[in-house]
């Protein structure tokens, strides 16, 4: 498999659980009593996001070692200014027991109050990859099949699945060439699971030892896979924590959503206590260790102060963002931010920009392009440019491929001369003994009941369940384009439109049962073969 050279190593792993159970807290939100209207395990999720401290979110808590902390507020339509909150100095340490628990990280604390006889586990979530050619058009199946990714009118659901099942099919060659390119597979699993194997040594080291388990989106292992382990363990306090270190609908989001429903579903889950991460773009460890990847990859080139820092993320359909309310954007560009912010206080100031990859299909998604980008970039004169993956935190096809291949040859097509990738943070030291304090950190509010939706959003920290952070985020659950589009798709525009949209509809029906069925005029015309 073809790797970026300087790809931060993950050392082989078998797999991801510890054996014992003990204790430690600091961070993530806060935690007080009331009824909750739904028989859920609660959860506190950090709906608004810190910046520059690593957790400590409530007033109550706040001891960090960083001076001013800014949320984003969360309104109805997803999240959106940036406020200060207060400054340290206003805190009062004494209003809660745990409040002494939640100082910098230096500090040793006992937490064995805390955990007591608890069994504590880490569910990380991710989104899987096919492991092998076979296995990539089930997995584009899973992915397109998923309601986060392609949201149908509630009429016409039952379609979901013949639609997953004809775009899978149809994309499945394409997608192909791309996991053939890279070895054949997705290195997604082995990269996870070395991660969570870093991850639960990092939390024994600080006196945690706890079990963390994978749970995968669309590929083994499902999250259902994980969340049956996590029972068999007898796991009673769960932390969940997307491998996203931004919020989206389409990730997070979607994996919120399947645990929402696996747990409503069962008494276990009922009952067992956990809390949710949502997104961790914000924390210093991270951030220090993409700044510590940048400043590294830049002393690869001859001039290191002449090179264009390229984010590249992962983009999603605008509507996305515009219509649903995905906080993915802000969430992406207040990253890049913190990151240059971190570079510049090491006297990098070289120039830098943010562009969205990996669209699928016609529908606009979040611009500007990366493809674009390079291009102009090429035409305005930049000649060395350095390409920073900051969606994900593994290498992945759209790293091993689309950027170290596809956009280089753009790139030195365009007139750039130099061009550098940094790779996915991966197994980092920083980054995962960093995952390890947001863990720790969250800790004390695991369980915590949510205050109401009302309070909770007018409040520094607002508290939730899983349902209520998936409200905060998606409230009205709106249709979504299909990101793949087979058809143009608006129902509410006009009658006209209606009309036409109606009949391309029943083409597609006709499309579908042939797919399913393997019988039809595209059979007997000899057209459909052709995509297989
Ligand atoms: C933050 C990361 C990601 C976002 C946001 C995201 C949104 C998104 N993705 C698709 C469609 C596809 N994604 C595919 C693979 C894939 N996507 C991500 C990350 C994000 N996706 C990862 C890590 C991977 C797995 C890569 C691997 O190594 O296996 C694929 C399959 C590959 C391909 O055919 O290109 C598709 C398709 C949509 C539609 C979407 C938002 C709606
Ligand atoms: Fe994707």
């Amino acid at each position: 498999m073809q790797m970026n050279s300087a790809t931060a190593p993950c050392p082989p792993s078998s797999c991801s659980t510890s054996s014992t159970f003990p204790p430690p807290p600091r961070f993530t939100s806060v935690s007080r009593n009331s009824k909750s209207p739904l028989p859920l395990p609660r959860a506190v999720c950090t709906s608004q996001r810190m910046y520059r401290f690593a957790g400590v979110p409530n007033e109550a808590y706040l001891s960090s070692n960083t001076s001013t902390n800014y949320v984003v507020s969360r309104y109805s339509f997803g999240w959106s200014e940036t406020q200060p909150i207060l400054p340290k100095q206003s805190v009062n340490k004494d209003l809660s027991p745990l409040a002494a628990l939640v100082t910098s990280k230096s500090q040793n604390f006992s937490t064995a109050s805390l955990v007591g006889d608890e069994k504590i586990g880490v569910l990380l979530l991710n989104l899987g990859g096919p492991e092998t050619l076979e296995d990539v058009q089930p997995f584009l199946f899973n992915l397109f099949a998923d309601p986060d990714i392609i949201r149908l009118p509630r009429l016409f659901r039952f379609l979901q699945k013949p639609l997953a099942q004809f775009i899978s099919v149809v994309r499945a060659p394409k997608s192909k060439e791309g996991y053939a390119s890279i070895g054949g597979g997705s290195p997604l699993r082995r990269i996870t699971d070395a991660q969570a194997e870093e991850l639960r040594k990092s939390l024994w080291e600080k006196n945690l030892p706890a079990k963390v388990y994978v749970g995968m989106r669309y590929w083994h292992p499902f999250t259902e896979e994980a969340i049956e382990q996590i029972k068999r363990d007898g796991i009673t306090k769960l932390v969940v924590l997307p491998l996203y270190p931004q919020f989206s609908i389409s990730t997070s989001g979607s994996s919120l959503r399947l645990l929402e429903s696996i747990f409503r579903e069962d008494e276990y889950l009922v009952n067992m206590q956990h809390t949710v991460i949502p997104s961790w773009y914000q924390r210093e460890g991270y951030i220090t260790a993409m700044a510590n990847l940048i400043e590294k990859e830049l002393q690869n080139f001859d001039s290191p102060e002449q090179v264009m820092i390229f984010f590249s993320a992962h983009g999603v359909p605008l509507a996305y963002v515009e219509e649903a309310g995905d906080p993915y954007k802000a969430e992406m560009e207040e990253c890049v931010d913190l990151i240059m912010e971190e570079l510049e206080k090491r006297k990098i100031t070289n120039a830098y920009t943010l562009a969205y990859q990996s669209r699928v299909g016609p529908v606009e998604w979040l611009k500007p392009y990366t493809d674009e980008t390079i291009i102009k970039l090429g035409q305005k004169g930049v000649k060395s440019l350095l390409a920073v993956p900051i969606s994900f935190v593994s290498e992945h096809i759209e790293t091993l491929e689309e950027i170290d291949v596809e956009y280089k040859e753009l790139a030195l097509k365009s007139g750039i001369e130099k061009w550098g990738r940094v790779p996915a943070l991966g197994c980092e030291a920083t980054f995962i003994s960093d995952l390890a304090d947001a863990v720790i950190e969250s800790l004390p509010y695991v369980g915590a009941m949510a205050v109401s939706n009302l309070e909770a959003r007018q409040s520094l920290v607002p508290l939730g369940s899983v349902e209520e952070l998936l409200a905060t985020y998606d409230s009205k659950r709106s249709e979504l384009p299909p990101p793949v589009t087979v058809w143009e798709w608006g129902w509410t525009k006009s009658a006209e439109t209606w009309n036409g949209r109606a009949a391309m509809l029943a083409v597609f029906v006709l499309l579908v049962l042939e797919v399913t069925t393997g019988e039809g005029f595209l059979h007997q015309w000899g057209i459909l073969p052709l995509f297989q």
